[in-house]
């Protein structure tokens, strides 16, 4: 069984929802990353999205452009994130990891070259955040025989029809985008949310997780209570941002951030 579902099997047992941080791989430098995973399952992790940097990263608010940025400025590659994930595998073997990223750095290394990969060094899912399932023909099988969940998002703009079609292809669980918009927007409206979700349930038995605009251990128990998941990007990042100078303190602030948000949804 693919890591994923496991958590996500064990969390319905326990009547709990999942909290999953994203953060940039390489930001504020490489060296830190794997440290900052291993906190954030220590402060209440379910899942761990690791976000490949990309120079233009569209559906990215400022806060992930400029960890795009710093990441980058210190060469990290899509290559080394994988390095950084079997350097992780190495103490933690439970913890699900989803890459998520565009297209252009896993074609630079080429579908097959990266799937293998990415399998080896035990990722579990893949959300990229530019090929919609309509155009997954080459990459979606390539991640399939490797047991590799491909993630996809649904927006509050999406139609009916289409996602049908996302439920139909997505595996691991669903991304509802909670607004309009890019990462690290306004905070949301979790009735709208709710009301958003309920002909997703009709439609498919995947997990349904939320993303954008959680900021806090309010707004991410206000989300669990309609949703299966809550994913939270920017609110770390912001705490990775803030303490670029200061590096050896942030892996505290991010475990301080999340474990706000799990007291506040499992209460
Ligand atoms: O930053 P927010 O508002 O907390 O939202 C999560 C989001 O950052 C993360 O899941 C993410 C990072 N990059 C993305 C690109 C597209 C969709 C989602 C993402």
């Amino acid at each position: 069984m693919n890591r994923i579902d496991q958590r996500f099997s064990e969390l319905k047992q326990q009547s709990r929802k999942a909290l999953i941080p994203y953060i940039t791989a390489g930001d504020p430098a490489p060296q830190y990353t794997v440290g900052f995973m291993h906190a954030l399952v220590e402060a209440g992790a379910d899942i761990i999205e690791l976000g490949v940097p990309f120079s233009d990263p569209m559906a990215d608010g400022p806060v992930i452009q400029k960890a795009c940025e710093r990441a980058l400025k210190h060469g990290t590659r899509l290559i080394d994130l994988l390095d950084m994930v079997a350097e992780f595998r190495q103490v933690d073997t439970k913890t699900p990891v989803v890459l998520m990223g565009y297209l252009n750095p896993i074609e630079r290394i080429g579908y097959e070259t990266f799937a293998d990969k990415a399998a080896a060094v035990g990722v579990d899912g893949v959300l990229v955040v530019d090929m919609p399932p309509e155009e997954a023909d080459e990459l979606g099988p390539l991640l399939k025989v490797r047991n590799l969940a491909a993630i996809f998002l649904v927006a509050p703009t999406t139609s009916h029809a289409r996602a049908a079609t996302i439920c139909a292809h997505g595996e691991g669980y669903l991304y509802y985008v909670s607004l309009k918009g890019v990462t690290g927007a306004a905070t949301l409206n979790a009735n709208d949310v709710a009301e958003h979700l309920k002909p997703l349930r009709d439609m498919t038995d995947l997990p349904l997780c939320v993303g954008f605009g959680i900021r806090d251990g309010v707004t991410a128990a206000e989300v669990a209570k309609v949703a299966d998941g809550v994913i939270v990007g920017s609110a770390l990042v912001n705490r990775i941002a803030e303490n670029v100078e200061t590096p050896e303190i942030i892996a505290g602030q991010l475990r301080s951030v999340l474990a706000e948000m799990r007291t506040a949804m499992d209460a």
